[in-house]
């Protein structure tokens, strides 16, 4: 967040807290509950270790995949207890020890043998599960012997999910000199364009950046492309990134060339993978009955009409101190609520794509980093991002597809860890929740609410969400008055990467 943004928001906590009383007790009121939930969560760890016409074909796949895996995967397992035993080049296993990875996880140990023999893999495991590094090190091990520029382009759906997958191939290729780069839209296109004159091994991209580069900067071209990787696959795969994805496709060679799709969720509708041009792929696919991690305990609260912020509130206060994603459907309403938070005094920041490339990664940072305990996003922050401390994820709203809710909620409970997530379910959404407990397989249980708790917070909380509105309405039309709504939506359409949300 931009120190203007900083100072604003700041300027509604003290011109607006100061003059009300009732939202100054509110504060105190939040913060003494605070104290002692913060009390109740120290000694007893209350965290215990799990419009989409794909849904029905994702359980299926997955209820498949694992019937089929499950078996191989428990001997993978036993024979691959470590890296060493992967045949890889020493650098690789000096870079996993760094990296303090022991052991090979289930994908990893699934994916990475036939990776290895030169097989095109589809990859479908659960968030969280080490799927990165399970396309990464087969990638890297190739690289060793033959190390010629443009040789791998990883694709991801967003620029944030690009340049984590960047440090990762950096962090695994540094001992062996792996040179990577990230074009991601929003940035500089020159800067981008003098990266890849430096003729890097590793190219890690969000679709509509890349074709740019690809019609636009002379001398680049990925002719001799050895290794195509569609992470996210199947959003890469779905109506809204078809078009550029295609055209990129036309571009890149097939003979040659091997290519890996990994997910969490994955389409098995054949002629969908088709377009990616995989040759005789071997499915690698670990998962337990449900798509979703053991340790992620998922809880649902049934909340009345016009109720909904209060319910958040209740929630914020209740797991203070804990680290916590709350995912919207709307930019508007991820402003909102992370404006909503810092005037009731929850350190919150928001993510979603009206912000500038700065703006976001100045938010994911703060996050990151512990300097905001909340981050409230759309769901430009719902796939791949691996921030290990996030303890609770709370979906605002519930999400219009069933994919997107299994990737939100594995923001959380990561590589073992675990993890809590709570979707606040109105009225309209009892048929989104129905369709989410279908591909889960199970019925979400109630969270316990203490509604007098909820009661006692309703009107200060409406009270602070109607002066939010009023300041955020009073910076669109100063905003709008400055000329900068038209000014910021030519430079957002000029900076836009075509692809995203
Ligand atoms: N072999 C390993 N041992 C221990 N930790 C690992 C291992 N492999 C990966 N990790 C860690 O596990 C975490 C999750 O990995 P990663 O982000 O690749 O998951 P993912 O399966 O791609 O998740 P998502 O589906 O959400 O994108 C990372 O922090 C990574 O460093």
């Amino acid at each position: 967040m931009t120190a203007e943004k900083k100072a604003r928001i700041g300027a509604v906590k003290k011109n607006k807290i100061g003059k009300s009383n009732e939202l100054s007790s509110l504060a105190a009121k939040i913060k003494a509950k605070a104290l002692e939930n913060q009390k109740k969560l120290e000694n007893s760890e209350e965290l215990s270790s799990g419009s989409d016409d794909d849904d029905e074909e994702v359980v299926r796949d997955l209820q498949k995949g694992a019937k089929d895996t499950r078996e191989d995967t428990k001997d993978e397992e036993e024979v691959l207890e470590s890296f060493a035993d992967l045949n890889v080049v020493p650098e690789l296993l000096e870079a996993c020890r760094n990296l303090n990875f022991t052991k090979p996880t289930p994908i990893q140990a699934k994916a990475i043998p036939p990776a290895l023999e030169g097989k095109d893999i589809i990859g479908l495991a659960q968030t969280g599960s080490g799927k990165t590094a399970a396309f990464a090190i087969p990638i890297l091990n190739k690289l060793w012997h033959d190390q010629s520029p443009y040789y791998a382009c990883i694709l991801a759906p967003t620029r944030e999910l690009a340049q984590q997958i960047k440090e990762t191939f950096d962090s695994l290729g540094a001992v062996m000199g792996a040179r990577t780069t990230c074009i991601v839209g929003g940035m500089n296109m020159m800067d981008q364009a003098r990266d890849l004159m430096r003729k890097p091994h590793i190219i890690i991209a969000t679709p509509g950046r890349l074709m740019d580069h690809l019609e636009n900067t002379k001398g680049f071209s990925l002719r001799k492309l050895k290794f195509l990787v569609m992470d996210e696959a199947d959003r890469l795969l779905d109506m809204e990134f078809g078009p550029v994805l295609d055209r990129i496709l036309k571009i890149l060679p097939t003979q040659g060339r091997t290519t890996y799709l990994f997910s969490a969720t994955m389409t098995s509708k054949i002629e969908k993978l088709q377009r990616a041009s995989l040759t005789d792929p071997v499915k690698c696919a670990v998962s337990n009955k449900y798509q979703t991690v053991d340790t992620l305990v998922q809880t649902l609260m049934v909340v009345p009409g016009g109720l909904k912020n209060t319910y958040l509130i209740y929630l914020l206060n209740e797991f203070v101190g804990k680290t916590i994603i709350v995912f919207t459907r709307t930019k508007a309403n991820a402003e909102r609520i992370s404006a909503l938070c810092n005037l009731l005094e929850f350190s919150a920041t928001a993510l979603h794509g009206d912000l500038n490339q700065n703006q976001r990664t100045g938010a994911l940072d703060l996050f990151k980093a512990g300097r905001r305990s909340i981050l409230v996003a759309t769901d430009v922050a719902a796939r791949g991002l691996d921030i290990p401390s996030v303890d609770i994820v709370i979906n605002y709203d519930i999400p219009v597809d069933s994919k997107s809710y299994i990737h939100r909620v594995g923001r959380t409970a990561r590589a073992g860890r675990s993890g809590k997530s709570i979707s606040l379910v109105s009225q309209y959404d009892l048929e989104l929740i129905l369709r989410i407990e279908e591909v889960l397989g199970k019925k979400l249980p109630k969270e316990n609410v203490d509604k007098d708790m909820i009661m006692s917070l309703r009107n200060s909380v409406d009270k602070a969400n109607g002066e939010v509105i009023m300041e955020l309405n009073r910076r669109n039309k100063e905003k709008a008055a400055r000329g900068g709504g038209r000014r910021a939506r030519m430079a957002a359409k000029m900076d836009m990467d075509k692809e995203e949300r």
